[in-house]
């Protein structure tokens, strides 16, 4: 049986039980109360919509009202029904969950990036043709605490707590290294595990560092482990009902004084994708208390950058190859390419890249989101396709799957068909780009097969990361409905739903007030 991971990081092995869980055990969104749908201005919180909750401080700036996209939330929740254009396929049931930053400041502090930011769940719940939603702050210790003492208190993507004195500092440097000034902020990921648990992640879990997308299937739970000490990746399963992560194998990260950013990593139906992107973390950067341009991390050209395959049931690395530099935060699917004898011969990975340039962590600034003035700023992206052959070859490639101009050359926040997760797929739904622009505003459908996209866009609109589910009974990969929340122009907001097929619109709900841009999402259907 694999070994429970290292001694050193004991207290990881336990994943948060139900209880700490920022959302716990399967529950489904409480029955709102409200039976007539708000008609309400944006950002003008409806004393009706606190229903049932605890009480519910105005905790955004007051008077900021126009592009809900990047404004803080003004109320920790709402919940109630939507107004409906448009029709709902009725055997579409049951919820869709969001998890994203909702607050970006603490009465007059701002924070300084769209990394940063308290947890909003938003969910939204299906039933033969009705809509229901609500958001609500997750009640982490970094968001109690920041509300309670009015100032971080928790180290955040790009801050740090502020220390008065020396002794201070040293407290706080304490809390680093043992752990517990990490934040608790859940403010990335939604997540339904085997065992139908829902849990929202961050970067941070239980005062360590994970992958904050871990690859989730009925049978088994995989993510990684960064090591900044000894540079490299641990590769774990947890299996359903458990909380422990066993260990499969490690990943040397070569060349540099830390360990690689993974974000996202990829898994095909025998082996695990560790990515080795030139970004790497930064003790120096985590140790300072000022923001650097790339924050926590640095860029290391010079350490190459690689890909490699470990088999999910030996541990052992089957190819470690080095590859043109590329930066990414997502990718989107891998799969095994096989030859007549049914010998894998060949892995395809791809990503959402950045054109190698990690200046897209700056362009992520909210000073800079919040100024778009009509000049185009957004940093080009495209679909980046590893086609690795497994016959020793040290060096793989990384081609366009399409031309980056069919979606504008801006390229994120993805999602496909689940039940293709690992295996060879066509369709790709992502955030794409229609210029000028300073950040992805489109809805784009990636067909890798014709190397075509179909797009929605509306003016002024900000839709979030696309997610298909599958119609019942579906044959064809893209037989279903796309839903994004989007963030229009004017501070409202809609929950929009796309044909998946045609990517044609077929419905919206009207909510009551547009809210700031979420990450990603999960579908949680009835049982
Ligand atoms: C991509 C995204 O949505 C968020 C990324 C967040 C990261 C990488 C956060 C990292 C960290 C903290 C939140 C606290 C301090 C440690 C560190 C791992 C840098
Ligand atoms: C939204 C984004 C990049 C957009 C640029 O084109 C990155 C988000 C990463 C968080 O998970
Ligand atoms: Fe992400």
């Amino acid at each position: 049986m694999a070994p429970v991971v290292s001694a050193s990081l004991a207290p990881t092995t336990r994943f948060p039980s139900p209880s700490p869980d920022p959302i716990g055990r399967r529950r489904r969104l409480p029955s709102p109360r409200l039976t007539s749908a708000p008609t309400l201005p944006h950002a003008a919180p409806d004393p009706r919509a606190h229903v049932s909750m605890p009480p519910a401080p105005n905790i955004g700036r007051k008077g900021e009202t126009k592009l809900a996209v990047w404004t803080s939330i003004q109320q920790e929740s709402w919940e109630g029904d939507l107004v409906v254009e448009g029709h709902i396929p009725p055997r579409l049931k049951e919820t869709y969950l969001r998890n994203g930053r909702g607050l970006w400041n603490i009465e007059d502090h701002d924070f300084v990036h769209m990394f940063d930011g308290y947890a909003t769940l938003v969910g939204v719940h299906f039933d033969d043709g009705r809509v229901k939603a609500g958001h609500r702050q997750i009640q982490s210790e970094a968001y109690k605490a920041a509300l309670k003492n009015k100032r971080l208190c928790y180290r955040e993507f790009s801050e740090n707590p502020r220390t008065e004195n020396l002794l201070a500092y040293i407290g706080e440097l304490a809390g680093l290294f043992s752990g517990s000034s990490l934040t608790d902020n859940a403010n990335i990921s939604v997540i339904e595990l085997g065992d139908r648990r829902v849990i929202c992640m961050a970067e941070t879990i239980k005062g360590t560092i994970h992958c904050s997308h871990p690859i989730v299937t009925d049978s088994e739970y995989l993510t990684l482990l960064p090591d900044l000490v000894r540079p490299g990746y641990q590769v774990v399963r947890m299996e359903p009902g458990s909380n422990v992560r066993r260990l499969i194998g490690r990943v040397d990260c070569r060349g540099g004084p830390t360990a690689r950013w993974a974000h996202w990593f990829p898994v095909t139906e025998n082996y695990v994708v560790v990515p080795g992107m030139p970004l790497r973390y930064s003790v120096k950067n985590i140790l300072r208390s000022e923001p650097t341009p790339l924050f926590k991390f640095e860029w290391h050209p010079d350490s190459g950058a690689f890909i490699h395959f470990m088999c999910k049931t030996s541990g052992s690395i089957v190819a470690s190859v080095e590859v043109p530099q590329y930066l990414t935060f997502h990718f989107i699917n891998a799969y095994e390419e096989q030859d007549g004898d049914g010998r894998v011969v060949a892995i395809v990975a791809d990503c959402c890249e950045h054109n190698a340039d990690p200046a897209i962590l700056e362009k992520l600034t909210l000073q800079n989101l919040r100024s778009f003035s009509g000049v185009d700023s957004l940093p080009d992206a495209r679909v980046e396709r590893f086609r690795i052959p497994l016959d020793g070859t040290p060096r793989g490639l990384l081609e366009a799957a399409l031309d980056p101009e069919h979606h504008g050359r801006g390229m994120d926040m993805r999602s496909i068909n689940p039940k293709y997760m690992g295996k060879k797929y066509r369709y790709a739904y992502a955030c794409g780009a229609k210029r000028p622009c300073n950040f992805p505003n489109a809805l784009t459908k990636i067909d890798l097969v014709e190397k075509t996209t179909r797009t929605w866009h509306q003016e002024g609109a900000v839709p979030s990361e696309p997610l298909l589910v599958e119609r019942p009974g579906a044959v064809r990969e893209d037989d279903g409905v796309v839903i994004s929340l989007v963030s229009g122009k004017d501070g409202e907001g809609y929950v929009l739903l796309l044909d998946g097929s045609t990517f044609e619109e077929i419905a919206r709900g009207g909510l009551p007030y547009g809210l700031p841009y979420g990450l990603h999402e999960c579908w949680v259907p009835r049982t």
